[in-house]
């Protein structure tokens, strides 16, 4: 079926007046918006189901949600047979996102499971903690986390607090596909809806103080900290999580902390762009902080800036706050003589390799998923009673500690982060000394990431075409050094070009080609699962002795970045 036929159906009487008129207004006065909301269904990809909001099989809207909502009910009846579902929903501060809530949450209830909601928003880390906390089958939260202001979406979990993975996701997308519109009950049995009173917020927070902060709390009463939730969800969590562990100077970004579904301080609401920290880094100089913190909107990823050798505010990327925090985490486990021989850590793909030489310094293993905390998620599952999970992290601003929930949380994240700081502090070191220690170790490693936006039909269309030349065509060299394996994770294959060698890689298929250089250079492709972007991930690195050689061999690894950045362009 074309677009046009697609949307006719949407003309049915099974739609409500409103849905209708909207649908005919399309058809007749905006045929480009009309392909755009209908040439196909809004689909899963790397964090549950994301779209912009409006009328049609490819916006999030009652209908796209209702349908998602009835597959997955579907789903868990025929998975758990005759047993009393629960499940738990949260939401972020969206436009829409409360309203949503409520309409799958009647779709739920509508199918006899039990349905737990929080009184307001709530970050997404909450509610992976919140499933497993209330034993609950599954959970959803309605977040478009960082994307623009006009998305919205639906993060599915599983009964172990992680996003859904194969087979499940595969298996729901199915029941989802089957689903028609007279299908979906609409129509919430109150009875089975109960509203959190702040029972689970405590529990949830104990736990990240636990797992974030320290009982020796050395330097806690001097370190300044600046904080900004970016309008988003984590300041019902991380100022409360910051007061309970014992830090007494946190400063709160005024303009940032009112919930706005318009995030209107700011250019985009991701701590992985510069700007969403720009305000927060001007408070940070006039009040002297040691460290500034910011979330994205369903407070799960967390941008962090800390000062210099010189004393300058520097942003971290996502590699460089995970490798602080892994390897304080493994070096105090080393110190404290608590290894047991069996810990892991999880990484992913596109994640810098630094996570693979720190696991082979402290002689654990490290495990790599594809990108998304859903396979750290996965992998933590699967290890379950056989090895012991210390902490994970991807390079897109994301970590956690240990295994009492399972997604990116920026709350535990942030004591961490603060408590390393304050530590450090107090020994007269500081937290970015602790960065350059950790490359001491291993390597010392740069990364880098461009996002190249492709928005609509055309956009999607160009992305496949890019990858396809890569596939194609790919590159021989970079910055004149040849390339010597390329990993294709769609064939899951890992080509030695030199020798003509290939292994098989054991890891889910996945459009996403990486390149390795005889220089150890690390570049990675891949189309973004979560908005219109194809993303190209650079890794670079060298040896480095002494504190004080490292702001000359960053120059030279970011340099190197340039050449690299500048041979795709
Ligand atoms: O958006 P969030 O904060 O939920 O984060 C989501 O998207 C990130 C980027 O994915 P992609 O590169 O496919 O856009 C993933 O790494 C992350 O695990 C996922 O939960
Ligand atoms: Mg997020």
């Amino acid at each position: 079926m074309n677009a046009l036929d697609r949307a006719k159906v949407w003309l049915g009487e099974a739609y409500d007046e409103e849905t209708r008129n909207e649908v005919q207004n399309l058809i007749d006065n905006d045929p480009k918006l009309l392909e755009e909301s209908f040439y196909k269904d809004l689909e899963f990809g790397t964090g549950g189901m994301r779209g912009i909001m409006g009328t049609g099989t490819n916006r999030l809207n009652k209908y796209t949600l209702g349908a998602a909502t009835q597959g997955l009910a579907n789903y868990l009846k025929e998975f758990h047979g005759d047993k009393e579902l629960k499940m738990v929903i949260a939401h972020d501060v969206r436009h829409n996102s409360r309203k949503f809530m409520q309409i799958v949450a009647d779709v739920l209830t509508a199918n006899g499971i039990k349905v737990f909601i929080f009184d307001n928003f709530r970050p997404t880390p909450e509610l992976s903690f919140a499933v497993r906390h209330l034993g609950c089958d599954a959970g959803i939260v309605l977040t478009a986390s960082h994307n623009p202001p006009e998305y919205n979406g639906y993060k599915v979990y599983w009964n172990d607090g992680a996003q859904i993975v194969p087979p499940h996701d595969k298996a729901i997308i199915e029941r989802v596909g089957a689903v028609k519109v007279e299908d979906i009950k609409f129509n919430g049995n109150p009875e089975l809806l109960e509203t959190l009173d702040n029972h689970v917020d405590d529990v949830f927070l104990k736990n990240c103080v636990k797992y974030g902060a320290r009982k020796q709390k050395d330097g806690y009463k001097s370190l300044k900290i600046v904080f900004t939730p970016i309008h988003g969800t984590s300041i019902v969590s991380i100022p409360e999580a910051l007061d309970r562990a014992g830090f007494e100077h946190v400063y709160l970004v005024e303009e940032q902390i009112k919930p706005s579904g318009d995030f209107p301080t700011v250019k985009s609401p991701n701590p992985e762009e510069p700007e969403a920290l720009s305000m927060a880094l001007d408070l940070a100089k006039t009040v002297e902080a040691d460290i500034v913190i910011g979330t994205d909107p369903d407070g799960d990823r967390l941008g962090i800036a800390v000062r210099d050798l010189d004393g300058n505010l520097v942003l971290l990327n996502g590699n460089q706050t995970n490798v602080i925090l892994t390897d304080f985490l493994l070096n105090e486990l080393e110190t404290k003589n608590e290894f047991q021989g069996n810990e892991f850590i999880g990484s992913t793909i596109v994640t810098s390799d630094i996570f693979l030489d720190l696991a082979k310094h402290y002689d654990i293993e490290c495990k790599l998923g594809l990108t998304g905390f859903k396979w750290i998620g996965k992998m933590i599952r699967e290890a379950e009673g056989k090895q012991k999970f210390v902490c994970g992290g991807e390079e897109s601003f994301g970590f956690m500690v240990d295994d009492f929930l399972r997604d990116k949380d920026s709350v535990t994240s942030t004591l961490l982060a603060c408590h390393i700081a304050a530590k450090a502090k107090s020994e007269g070191s500081s937290i970015y000394k602790k960065l350059i220690e950790a490359f001491i170790k291993t390597k010392c490693y740069q990364e880098d990431l461009i996002s190249i936006v492709k928005p609509g039909i055309s956009g999607a269309e160009e992305i496949k075409q890019m990858m396809k030349d890569w596939r194609s065509n790919p590159p021989k060299s970079f910055d004149g050094s040849p390339v010597v394996v390329l990993n294709d994770y769609k064939t899951q294959e890992s080509k030695n070009l030199k020798t003509g060698e290939i292994t098989p890689i054991d890891i889910t298929a996945s459009n996403v080609l990486i390149f390795y250089t005889e220089d150890g250079s690390k570049i990675a492709a891949r189309p973004s699962g979560t908005e219109p972007k194809i993303k190209f991930y650079f890794s670079v690195h060298t040896e480095l002795d002494h504190v004080d050689d490292y702001p000359a061999t960053l120059e030279k690894l970011k340099a190197k970045i340039e050449r690299l950045k500048a041979e795709l362009s």
